[in-house]
């Protein structure tokens, strides 16, 4: 019997679970891995254990010095506990249990762990590493990473802030030279942190070098006040992240020491020489760190999103299907599994890339530890481009979940306003989506010259295709193959078809005397295109590749039909591409259409087992609609009798305005 059924659960929910075609439990092993798994629940025993990191009351009747004071709280809570409940040398480990403890909305150690340490990592050389990170391993300091200014986030030749070297005295000279210099956005900048990674453009014997990044102490350790010279506070609400205290710094004539430059890439000798790196980009890892980790994020947002949606609507019964055979649960309409189900295929395809990125990623630090930079560029490729693609569909498909859950979606308490709006704000961080898909398409537009050139690169798992002669028509049909070669081939040949012909309209516009940069403009849209075809690509080859690695039956059967409908699904989306150059035929896309209903219809009595098996707590999804017991009603109903407008039966003020009014109305209408 599935673990996730208990006394006094929700009926309909637990038939919902009775139903499944397999194992939960086992399912949510190959899910996760056996041991990842087993430490998930003892994490989460643990935490469940230490009341002390449960929120007073639920954070969205918090004000934001509330948000802000909790998550301090819990963050140095997580510190203290962090050895006796995790293996802190685990990244899965450390990023559950901070989820669990700390929530998704922001903490004061966020940018420290995600941007300042891994700048640390790979960016400082071996003394600086050794004076740093065991320091900002031990929570001695607390760093963030300001490269973003109010002027500039996109363009960083751009940036503003300047760091000019003084041989006089070794040292260099931080500056704000102008409004728009001002650093703007870093996490956890405004309150919490005392140091930062800055980058600034870096200027020495009269020459500017460009943007490098240093390491600043930003407050007094003991006062917590700015140092001389340092303006720093919070940039205000925004559109969510609330409990993050994004932060504003301003720098006049500060001055640091010569060794505060990150020199492991390029570096200033004492006499103000400057050496540089072996590759420019070397100083952006942390920024490649993070989009890589975005794909993964984007799953666990789309599966907590879908979690909540499938429960809920198996627990919320509106109109017949059928005249006079009673209400229907809501996921038997097939409208609300076209919905919700997409988003969870989508979800689990992002988590295997996401898994697949990680690991280039960490390969390709060791790589260039050992002195090897040839991947770099390869990463920074499909990093870009699935940044873009997964933060831009997850941010759809979480709005797809809020709206199938009507009315009650649109509340707080459905937990989806915390995962949309943390979620919608990786489409900007780390590099715009447009800016990032545009990347991308820069390294593809090489890969179609070498084509056009008969000249292709060395071997490379993610662009090889690019160079394969394909079939000239879609060989999509009614037979099964599990391999779906057919639709793999569609979607190399559209990535193909448009990067070429994108290609080969900026060669025409050059040879019609455009520049190249103004040819690249007027072709922006259809780059944009490449990549997303690019992108889909990868992320449906990784999926098919990893489906066929499962060996229990009854749990890839549970795979295919979700592999069926992301492949059938995709090949929806992208039809118009398809079709536009004969490829595939009008009669191909309706089996794919078809293809998509069967897959629903498959999915649907697996739903909520399947969403059961991504392991998501109810401490994770802060969801009343998406509780595991699917008591919904008696919940919402508790929910909003905690809120704080609800310990007045009557308002303070309400005798002084409406109160007043009505008094007032109906004193004139007696006269
Ligand atoms: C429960 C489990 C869940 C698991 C989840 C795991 C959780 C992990 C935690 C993750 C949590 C996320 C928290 C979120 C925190 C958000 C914090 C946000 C931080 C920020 O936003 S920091 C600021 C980010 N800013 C940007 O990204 C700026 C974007 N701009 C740029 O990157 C660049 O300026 C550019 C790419 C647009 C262009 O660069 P530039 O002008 O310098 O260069 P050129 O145009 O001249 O290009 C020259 C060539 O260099 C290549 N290039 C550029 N960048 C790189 C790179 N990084 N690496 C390699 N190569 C690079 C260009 O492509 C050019 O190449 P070409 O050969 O000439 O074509
Ligand atoms: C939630 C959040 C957290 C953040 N955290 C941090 C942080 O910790 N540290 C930090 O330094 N920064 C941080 N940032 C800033 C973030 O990295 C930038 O906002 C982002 O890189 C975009 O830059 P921008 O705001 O200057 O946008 P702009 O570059 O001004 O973009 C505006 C528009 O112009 C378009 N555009 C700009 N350039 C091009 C181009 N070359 N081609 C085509 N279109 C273009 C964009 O696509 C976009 O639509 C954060 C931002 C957010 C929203």
């Amino acid at each position: 019997m599935s673990r996730y059924i208990r006394e006094g659960d929700n009926p309909d929910l637990t038939e919902e679970r009775r139903k499944a075609s397999f194992d939960t439990e086992a399912m949510a092993e190959l899910f996760w891995g056996a041991r990842n798994l087993m430490r998930r629940r003892e994490i989460a025993n643990y935490v469940e254990q230490h009341r002390e990191f449960d929120d007073p009351q639920p954070t969205a009747f918090m004000t934001r010095e509330e948000l802000i004071e909790n998550a301090t709280r819990k963050a140095v809570l997580t510190m203290e506990h962090a050895e006796k409940a995790i293996d802190i040398t685990r990244d899965e480990e450390s990023h559950y249990f901070n989820a669990l403890t700390m929530g998704i909305d922001g903490n004061p150690f966020g940018l420290h762990l995600v941007m300042a340490i891994p700048t640390i990592m790979n960016n400082a050389d071996e003394g600086q590493q050794d004076e740093w990170l065991p320091k900002a391993l031990n929570r001695e300091f607390i760093a963030t990473y300001a490269q973003t200014e109010m002027g500039h986030g996109t363009n960083l030749k751009k940036l503003e802030t300047t760091a000019t070297y003084d041989p006089k005295t070794q040292e260099f000279i931080l500056h704000s030279p102008t409004i728009t210099s001002t650093k703007w956005w870093p996490g956890n900048l405004g309150k919490s942190s005392n140091y930062s990674v800055v980058m600034a453009q870096l200027y020495s014997q009269g020459k500017c070098y460009g943007a490098h990044p240093f390491f600043v102490q930003l407050r007094d350790l003991r006062t917590h006040k700015p140092l001389p010279g340092i303006t720093v506070g919070d940039i205000g609400p925004k559109f969510g992240i609330n409990t993050n205290d994004n932060g504003f710094l301003r720098f006049d004539q500060v001055r640091i020491p010569r060794r505060s430059m990150f020199m492991k890439h390029a570096k200033i000798l004492p006499d103000g020489t400057y050496v540089p790196p072996s590759h420019s980009k070397l100083n952006y890892s942390a920024m490649v760190y993070v989009r890589a980790a975005v794909v993964s994020l984007m799953a666990s947002h789309l599966l907590a999103c879908s979690t909540i949606a499938v429960r809920y609507s198996c627990i919320r019964r509106q109109g017949e299907i059928t005249p006079g055979t009673g209400e229907v649960k809501v996921l038997d309409y097939q409208t609300q599994q076209y919905r919700i189900f997409p988003q969870i295929a989508r979800g689990v395809a992002f988590r295997l890339s996401g898994n697949y990125i990680i690991q280039l990623y960490r390969q390709t630090m060791t790589d260039i530890k050992n002195g090897d930079i040839s991947a770099v560029p390869d990463l920074h490729a499909i990093s870009c481009g699935l940044k873009a693609v997964t933060s831009y569909q997850g941010a759809l498909g979480l709005e797809q979940c809020r709206m199938a859950c009507g009315g009650h979606g649109y509340l707080q308490a459905s937990g989806f306003p915390l995962q949309y709006t943390v979620a919608i704000g990786a489409c900007t961080y780390e590099g715009e989506n447009m800016v990032m898909l545009l990347q991308t398409a820069r390294h593809l537009i090489k890969m179609a010259k070498a084509i056009r050139s008969g000249r292709p690169p060395k071997p490379n798992k993610v662009i090889d295709y690019l160079f394969k002669k394909g079939p000239t028509k879609c060989l999509i049909d009614q037979t099964y193959d599990p391999n779906y070669q057919s639709v793999l081939e569609a979607f190399e040949h559209l990535s193909r078809r448009v990067t070429l012909e994108v290609y080969d309209r900026l060669v025409q516009l050059q040879q019609q005397g455009r520049s190249y940069e103004l040819a690249w403009n007027e072709c922006a849209v259809d780059l944009c295109k490449a990549t997303r075809a690019h992108v889909r690509t990868f992320l449906a080859k990784t999926f098919v590749e990893e489906v066929n690695k499962i060996a229990d039956i009854s749990l890839k059967s549970v795979f295919q039909d979700l592999l069926q409908l992301y492949l059938f699904y995709e090949v929806t989306e992208c039809a118009a591409g398809l079709l536009e150059d004969g490829f595939m035929s009008g009669q191909q896309l309706t089996y794919a259409k078809k293809n998509v209903y069967d897959a629903l219809a498959k999915i649907r009595p697996n739903a909520a087992a399947i969403v059961d098996s991504f392991d998501i707590s109810d401490r994770e999804l802060q969801s009343v609609l998406g509780r595991r017991d699917g008591n919904v009603y008696e919940n919402l109903l508790k929910w909003a009798q905690m809120s704080p407008l609800n310990k007045h039966d009557v308002l303070p003020f309400h005798h002084k305005y409406l109160g007043k009014m009505m008094d007032e109305a109906r004193q004139k209408s007696k006269l």
